[in-house]
């Protein structure tokens, strides 16, 4: 199991407090969800516990481990896979070069020229498999639809095998089948593997029926936590939303 916390985490950009001294934490072995409206600063708090960028104060725990200052790439070595809001795959690499491309950028052995070993490659298509891509391996990322592009982002990060998951809005810009799909896959993860998920998301349906545990930000701070049936009923939530 891999615990996420944070330490009055603090983060500004020019005059604005994006993250302003947040101290959660997220449970082990669920589907984690974190809501809010525009601008609350749930990009600005993944992109803090990732290592994208530096806090101005506080700190970031994984697990009892201080990894404040670490880099993404020592994050992500220490159990921590991510996808973006925007999708990060390689347009011009097909869909099999984006998934070894995901192991070489975690071991450092490869990035100083080795080729995909078998074992990659075949662990690469039985991702693919899970995420129904595998009859699309050979296609350019680009020729991809965007939900299938983000359905790669997923399946890339996942060659890392990364205990805690964090999910920056999967199904935004995504159909319906596709977001079905989507949750599907992270219900299987959560269930059967154990797997912990953190996602921000703004589709309400989605949230709700996917996360067992939901933290909201207002303002850059968590302004309540519990399940989506409590999160669901607290009035600073409702006001937050509605903009009272
Ligand atoms: N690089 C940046 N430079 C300047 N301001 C920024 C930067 N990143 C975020 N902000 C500001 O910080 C605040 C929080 O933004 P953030 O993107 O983290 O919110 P969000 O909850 O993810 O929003 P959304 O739901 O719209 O994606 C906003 O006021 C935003 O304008």
């Amino acid at each position: 199991m891999t615990t996420l916390s944070t330490r009055g985490l603090t983060r500004s950009f020019g005059g604005v407090v994006a993250v302003s001294d947040v101290s959660v934490a997220f449970l082990d072995g669920k589907v984690n969800g974190l809501i809010g409206p525009n601008g609350s600063g749930k990009t600005t708090f993944f992109n803090l516990v990732t290592g994208m960028i530096r806090p101005d104060s506080g700190r970031v725990l994984i697990d009892s481990t201080d990894v404040t200052r670490w880099s993404p790439h020592r994050i992500a070595h220490a159990g921590l896979g991510r996808t973006f809001q925007l999708c990060r795959v390689f347009p011009r690499m097909s869909v099999l070069e984006n998934m070894l491309v995901a192991v070489r950028r975690t071991r450092l052995r490869e990035l100083l020229g080795g080729v995909a070993g078998r074992a990659d490659v075949l662990r690469a298509r039985e991702w693919l498999a899970r995420v129904g891509l595998d009859h699309l391996e050979r296609a350019e990322a680009r020729d991809l639809s965007f939900g299938q592009q983000k359905l790669l982002e997923l399946a890339a990060a996942l060659m890392a095998e990364p205990a805690l998951v964090l999910l920056d809005e999967p199904a935004g810009g995504v159909n319906p089948a596709l977001t079905e799909r989507i949750a599907d896959l992270v219900r299987e993860l959560n269930v059967r593997e154990g797997r912990t998920f953190l996602v921000v998301e703004h589709n309400m349906e989605l949230v709700m029926s996917l996360c067992d545990h939901i933290v909201v930000f207002d303002r850059g701070s968590p302004i309540a936590a519990g399940t989506p049936s409590e999160v669901r009923s607290d009035q600073r939530v409702l006001e937050a939303y509605l903009g009272v």
